[in-house]
């Protein structure tokens, strides 16, 4: 029993044990999943947190991005919009108040929008707040009058400043402060409407619609732009017919340029009214929503006044005259001068350019006017006519001034500008003293003329046109010579004037049936004796004052306003004229631009034109020194060698030559005290000798103040012996090259070297050695058989008589770097010439 009990215990014990075991490990198997449920929990809750801090990141930078995109976006639309205000209201129409002046619209633009405030949109960014007016709508503004007058002011200025003087007609009806109101508008003479005076004026703008709507298609300017100031008693007065009259221009104004600028009168709904509703300095409008316009102050009176009375002045004056740029081409070049030169010049009062030719029939042109009338900025305007339309195949210019001045310097290639016009072949700048270079200009023109004739006949061409068409391939441009003040060449009764009268008698009858045309410019042209060759001259163009320029019976030149010309082509008779306003051509830049453009242009092989500057001394050319090339003993010596002494007066800028053969007398004499101007003719002739050949130089020296001038030559001639008054030798020695004595100063050669001295000049020539010498005075030449030529500096004519072939000596004015050279072996009459500038230190 004992044992059973005990087996029983041990069983119990053991199920307990068990029991206690599979609890223990249910147990375990629970906190081991609790474990892990709180392990993955803890897990949860810490990706929870790392989502919510990256949602946080992501939704930080996609605000960021879109406050960055919004940014951007705002700017680019600011600017665009800045930029599209600006396009919508340029000029007066836009700028602000401190920086607004009148501006000129566009020719064919539409007007714009009008600014009356700024809009801010955002702290940084505004916009200007812009109304529209003319070609677009009436304005109805509402709220407090002194403020709307003020909006109203503003509005107008840029209106009436943003457009031409007379482009817009002002009415106002301001029956409370009868035009006080408005009154800086007063120069501009609106129309002012007194109380009682609306219906009428209503009537009048409602006729004025329809009349224009009669001639559809016209051009609306100028605008009628009516301002209705009504006060509370006004608009009570207003009738029922009134009102619909109101209404009806409102509707259908706009597009016949009525425009209505109301405030306190009631206006109907139409596309075209604009509402401005302003509150505390703040207006909205009708095509802008919900945007504020904060309004700009009003502008100051006195800029109304002042600019009002510069339009009242603009407007008398009428439109303003074409510019440079409106006479030229729509394309370059691309006209021909086969029949004719056809240029504009100006335009006339109904804005119509008025062109001027030059052809068979109006062969020459006269231009009269006096000092300071326009004639050189008349010739400016032609030529950059002409030249903008005929290439250089079609037009050849010869252009001279004798006027004070360089006027035509522009055309020449500068120190500061290396373009010319193309067209220009030769000008001749500061020549009033240099009247031999106007004759030579003449003389090239007579021989071009010969040739062009002698081409003709052979042709059987009778006159340019027909040449061009027989010869096709040939160059035949039409030659234009334009000469400013033109009677300084005339001037006197000396053998330029004979000969310069005789040129252009010859080129004015013949030229015309070979192209070659004359302009003639002065301030008086009433020339005695000259009046056949003015006869020539079909096309006047008279500024204003002018004389003698139409016919005596012709009285237009003394009532054309300032910068207007009379245009006659049929030599000024009364009933020819044409009244042309000139554009002004000062303006260098501009003109250089227009150059430049046409030199890039030239064609090929175009060269530079000639520049004849009587200011500037010329050097002599390298050409001239032996420098680089000193002849050999061995080289052959020319049978004459030419000695150059300076530069000769003509078209090619040629140097004045002597020819020193194996004959008695070729000898030279410089003559005059101008110690400068002696040493340079005395150093050219030795240099240019030398570069030709062999030669000996001897150098006497009898003046101190020549020594210097004297001692470079000696360095720069190949081989030269030196002698001065310690040491004076004027021996006839044998050589077998050419020998040149070069003697400065020999006026102070002692009585003992007289004897020496003749027999050197006397017989030294036929043994080919040659004296070039500087005497101070004539009076101690010696024999003059023995001097074959001679350049007088500072000589009297008079003085010259015993040198000179006529006995009454050369006429002969001296004057600064100009000299008298005559060879009596190839000149009838002296030549003047410029000595060559030889070293730079004395000038
Ligand atoms: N059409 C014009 N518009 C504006 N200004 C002009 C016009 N014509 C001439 N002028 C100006 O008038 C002034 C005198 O003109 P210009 O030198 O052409 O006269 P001019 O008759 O040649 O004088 P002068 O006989 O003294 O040489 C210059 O300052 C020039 O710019």
């Amino acid at each position: 029993m004992g044992s059973h009990r005990n087996a029983l215990v041990a069983a119990v014990r053991q199920e307990l044990a068990e029991a206690r075991g599979t609890a223990r490990a249910v147990l375990a198997a629970a906190e081991s999943a609790r474990g892990e449920a709180q392990n993955r929990r803890r897990l949860v809750r810490d990706a929870y947190a790392t989502c919510l801090t990256q949602l946080a990141a992501a939704r930080e930078a996609a605000r960021d991005d879109i406050q960055r995109r919004y940014q951007d976006e705002a700017t680019k639309l600011a600017g665009h919009l800045r930029g599209l205000a600006t396009v919508s209201a340029t000029g007066a129409a836009g700028a602000p108040w401190r920086l607004w002046a009148p501006s000129e619209p566009e020719p064919g633009g539409r007007p714009g929008l009008l600014r009356i405030g700024a809009i801010s949109f955002d702290e940084t960014t505004t916009l200007p707040g812009l109304v529209p007016l003319l070609g677009a709508a009436h304005l109805h503004l509402t709220g407090p009058a002194r403020v709307l007058d003020e909006v109203i002011t503003g509005v107008l200025l840029r209106a009436l400043g943003s457009t031409r003087a007379g482009d817009v007609q002002l009415t106002v009806y301001d029956p409370e402060h009868l035009g006080e109101t408005l009154a800086p508008f007063a120069p501009l003479g609106p129309a002012l409407v007194g109380p009682g005076g609306l219906g009428s004026l209503l009537d009048d703008l409602v006729e004025h619609i329809c009349r224009v709507n009669e001639r559809a298609g016209s051009e609306p300017a100028p605008w009628r732009l009516v301002v209705l100031l009504a006060d509370q008693a006004a608009a009570a007065e207003l009738t029922a017919g009134q009102q619909a009259q109101l209404n009806r221009i409102a509707r259908t104004g706009v597009a016949c340029g009525v425009h209505l600028v109301v405030r306190g009168l009631p206006l109907e709904s139409h596309p075209t009214v604009e509402r401005i509703v302003v509150r505390d300095q703040i207006a909205t409008c009708g095509s802008l929503g919900r945007l504020e316009i904060r309004l700009d102050p009003p502008p100051a009176a006195e800029r109304i006044t002042a600019f009002c009375q510069g339009a009242a002045e603009r407007l008398r004056a009428g439109p303003p005259p074409a510019r440079i740029a409106d006479l030229e081409p729509a394309r370059q070049w691309i006209e021909s001068s086969r029949n004719g030169l056809l240029a504009p010049i100006g335009d006339s009062t109904d804005q119509t350019l008025v062109e001027v030719p030059l052809d068979d029939d109006t062969p020459h042109a006269l231009i009269g006017g006096p000092p300071g009338s326009g004639k050189t900025n008349l010739i400016y305007t032609w030529l950059g006519s002409l030249a903008a339309r005929y290439g250089p195949e079609e037009l050849a210019l010869y252009l001279l001034d004798f006027a004070a001045g360089v006027s035509f310097a522009r055309y020449a290639p500068g120190p500061r500008d290396p373009s010319w016009l193309p067209q220009v072949r030769l000008t001749g700048i500061n020549v009033s003293n240099d009247r031999e270079f106007g004759l030579a200009m003449l003389r090239h023109l007579g021989e071009e003329l010969r040739s062009r004739a002698q081409a003709a006949k052979r042709y059987g061409a009778g006159n340019l046109a027909e040449l061009r068409s027989a010869d096709p391939a040939g160059h035949w441009p039409r030659i234009v010579a334009v000469i400013d003040e033109f009677p300084v060449l005339l001037d006197g009764r000396d053998a330029i004037a004979d000969e310069a009268a005789g040129l252009l008698e010859d080129l004015a009858s013949r030229g015309r049936a070979q192209g070659i045309h004359l302009i003639f410019s002065a301030g008086e042209t009433a020339l005695p004796g000259r009046t056949e060759l003015i006869g020539r001259f079909k096309l006047r163009i008279a500024l204003p004052k002018a004389h003698g320029i139409l016919a005596g019976d012709n009285l237009a030149a003394a009532v054309i306003p300032r910068f207007h010309a009379v245009v006659n082509t049929m030599s000024g008779v009364a009933g020819a004229n044409r009244v042309v306003r000139l554009p002004d051509a000062g303006d260098r830049g501009a003109w250089r631009t227009v150059q430049r453009r046409l030199w890039r242009n030239r064609p090929l092989g175009c060269e530079e034109p000639r520049l004849f500057d009587g200011g500037a001394v010329p050097r002599l050319p390298a050409a001239y020194r032996p420098s680089g090339r000193v002849p050999s003993v061995d080289a052959p010596v020319g049978s004459s060698p030419g000695a150059v002494l300076g530069e000769r007066i003509d078209v090619a800028a040629q140097p004045a030559r002597l020819r020193l053969g194996r004959m008695p007398g070729r000898n030279l004499a410089v003559l005059g005290t101008r110690t400068d101007e002696a040493c340079d003719v005395l150093a050219a002739a030795a240099l240019s000798l030398a570069a030709q050949g062999p030669a000996h130089f001897s150098v006497v020296c009898l003046a101190p103040e020549a020594e210097r001038a004297a001692a470079r030559l000696v360095a720069e001639l190949p081989a030269a012996d030196w002698y001065d008054t310690t040491d004076v030798h004027f021996d006839l020695t044998h050589s077998d090259v050419p020998r040149y004595v070069l003697g400065y100063a020999l006026d102070e050669a002692g009585p003992e070297h007289q004897a020496a001295l003749r027999t050197l000049l006397a017989d030294g020539p036929e043994q080919r050695t040659h004296v070039l010498g500087w005497w101070r005075s004539t009076a101690r030449l010696g024999d003059l058989d023995t001097i074959g030529a001679w350049v007088a500096l500072d000589v009297p004519g008079a003085d010259l008589a015993p040198l000179h072939p006529q006995p009454e000596g050369p006429v002969w004015h001296p004057r600064r770097r100009r000299a008298l050279f005559f060879d009596r072996s190839v000149h009838r009459t002296p030549e003047v010439i410029i000595p060559y500038e030889v070293n730079s230190d004395h000038t």
